[in-house]
């Protein structure tokens, strides 16, 4: 296929820019994300939550910080949306729910690593760089961490919050792409690979680890990381590796996996396939530690043991992976496979909110072209548009069921007559108007009523994602609110307790206070000595009677 000379030129200006690539770093805390993060780009460039010190740049003289850390999801406190303040990672678990940042830097490549790194595609031809007719020597390298999962009870918030994520930065291509005039300076954030950090149990996967991975595979290419291999020793590795390739079978799990096509793949490519696929997962040992050498390390009582040694760690291989052999199919695939799905899905969506809007018109007998803005206003107005339902489709799952929030159960429900309604209509819809184009030659004239639909939807496409989201922060903020309340509730009803608690104290002191004045009362009075003797033998439970039947019956 020959290239526009408008391509061209934007290709030549992605060059200038780098080519945009997005991995995205995702397990609970403490699994070695950050360690693995610095050995990745072997520069430290991530603080570690536990230290105080930001690192001090930067160990490779290759990788330049084009934007520091910063927090991209939508996460407040007090209702003001953190993506404005800066990245404190010795605070981070003071957040509710859970934190995601995004870095971006410059890598650059020399040619010859440009040829090494980014040359050979699965395909076994050259990948991005060649491809595009020009030598890489950029890659716009954008790291985007998530903080905080699996330190709070519920962590139902974690899924909403990273796929909320992801799906805004489709979108937001999506919006990009449907306008008339496009933005050249537009930065394409989506995430071309999500690294699924699994904790070193030794068993298999977890719940939160299937449906976890399940959703992410919606927008990124998967791959599963065992997080700190060097807790096992070779055959616990080995079987651990295993249980979890076999529950990500049992469960449907759609990670990335190096499949071969024998009549598309050259053997060299088949055989680097097939030894990928027997080395997932990917087992990785990390560390900030750097030997004599210069070698990053681990060092433990008993001697060294460095991390890129493939005897120990896949870390080596993965980032060829990462960087070299799969760089370009990563990024077909999201492009292709997943974002186009997803695009599908969306568009059919919008389109049918347009043509509901069209029948609707014109059953009131009123002008049926009327512009789509205006359509998508009366859509919000008369209640039609319902933001939060997201009509793409959902992996199919054989996970034992996890307990979703009641907002999301009503969301999602099956049986809700209105989203299947609309479900259904939109696919009528849709493939209506393909089918007409498809059809009817005549109907790709300039005033032909699929013509004039296919516009109304790319001009209706930006205000409904713009609209989405302002709903979800909407309803980000309410829940936060919700859970103030919550809180704030507990907090009444415990001081409430305690208070309770100390009018209770002061009673008692204050009686045994008047215990102890009528004993000495007593004793002061008192000519037969028992009495004296018998007041201490006065109970706690009888300080809390009457004093003066105390003192009348046993005086
Ligand atoms: N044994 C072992 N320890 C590791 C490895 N990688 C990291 N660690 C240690 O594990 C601890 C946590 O590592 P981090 O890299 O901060 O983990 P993280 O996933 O970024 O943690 P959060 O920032 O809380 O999400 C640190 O003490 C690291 O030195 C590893 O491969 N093996």
């Amino acid at each position: 296929m020959s290239s526009s000379p408008s391509l061209i030129h934007r290709r030549r200006k992605d060059h200038r820019r780098g080519i945009a690539y997005s991995v995205l770093l995702v397990g609970n805390t403490g699994t070695g994300k950050t360690a693995f993060a610095n050995n990745l780009l072997e520069s430290a460039v991530f603080p570690h939550r536990y230290s105080l010190e930001t690192p001090q740049l930067p160990g490779n003289p290759r990788v330049q910080i084009v934007k520091p850390t910063k927090v991209v999801s939508y996460n407040s406190k007090n209702g003001i949306p953190s993506h404005v303040a800066q990245f404190d990672a010795s605070r981070e678990h003071l957040e509710p729910g859970i934190t995601i940042t995004s870095t971006t830097m410059e890598i650059s490549t020399n040619s010859e690593e440009a040829g090494s790194r980014a040359s050979v595609s699965s395909d076994g031809s050259s990948s991005a760089a060649t491809q595009q007719g020009v030598a890489t020597d950029k890659i716009l390298f954008n790291l985007v961490k998530t903080h905080g999962i699996g330190e709070n009870l519920d962590n139902r918030m974690c899924f909403k919050e990273i796929t909320a994520f992801l799906e805004q930065q489709f979108d937001q291509v999506l919006a990009e792409e449907t306008k008339i005039q496009r933005n050249p300076r537009f930065e394409d954030t989506r995430v071309h690979v999500a690294l699924y950090f699994i904790e070193p149990t030794g068993h298999g996967l977890r719940e939160l680890d299937v449906e976890m991975m399940k959703r992410l595979s919606r927008y990124a290419n998967v791959l599963p990381i065992v997080a700190r291999a060097d807790s096992f020793t070779r055959e616990e590795l080995a079987n651990f590796k295993k249980n979890i390739m076999d529950d990500i079978e049992r469960y449907n799990v759609p990670i990335y996996k190096f499949e071969v096509d024998p009549e598309e793949d050259d053997v060299e490519t088949i055989e680097e396939n097939q030894a990928l696929a027997l080395l997932q997962p990917f087992a990785v040992v990390a560390s900030d530690t750097k030997n004599s050498d210069g070698e990053y390390v681990r060092s433990y009582l008993w001697g060294d043991a460095k991390i890129d040694d493939t005897e120990i760690s896949d870390l080596g291989v993965l980032k060829n992976v990462l960087f070299g052999s799969h760089f370009q199919e990563f990024k077909d695939t999201m492009q292709n496979v997943l974002y186009e799905n997803y695009r599908a899905e969306r568009l059919s969506s919008v389109a049918e909110w347009d043509v509901d809007q069209q029948k609707a018109v014109s059953e009131n007998k009123r002008d049926s072209g009327a512009p789509s803005l205006s359509n998508f206003a009366s859509l919000i107005t008369t209640g039609q548009f319902k933001s939060s339902t997201s009509l793409a489709l959902r992996p199919q799952s054989e996970t034992p069921p996890v307990a979703v929030d009641a907002k999301d159960s009503v969301m999602e429900d099956p049986a809700s007559p209105t989203l299947r309604q609309i479900s259904q209509s939109i696919r009528r819809g849709n493939e209506e108007i393909i089918n007409n184009i498809k059809n009817s030659p005549r109907a790709e004239g300039p005033g032909s009523p699929d013509r004039s639909k296919l516009r109304n939807i790319s001009e209706t496409v930006p205000y409904v994602l713009k609209h989405e989201r302002i709903i979800a922060k909407q309803q980000k903020l309410e829940e936060l609110e919700a859970q103030s309340a919550r809180e704030l509730q507990k907090r009444i009803q415990e001081l409430e307790k305690k208070a309770a608690e100390l009018k209770l104290r002061e009673k008692l002191l204050r009686q045994r206070h008047l215990d102890g004045s009528a004993s000495s009362l007593r004793s002061r009075y008192s000519t037969d000595s028992n009495i004296s003797q018998a007041a201490p033998q006065i109970k706690k439970e009888e300080s809390r009677t009457d004093l003066a039947s105390i003192v009348s019956g046993k005086a």
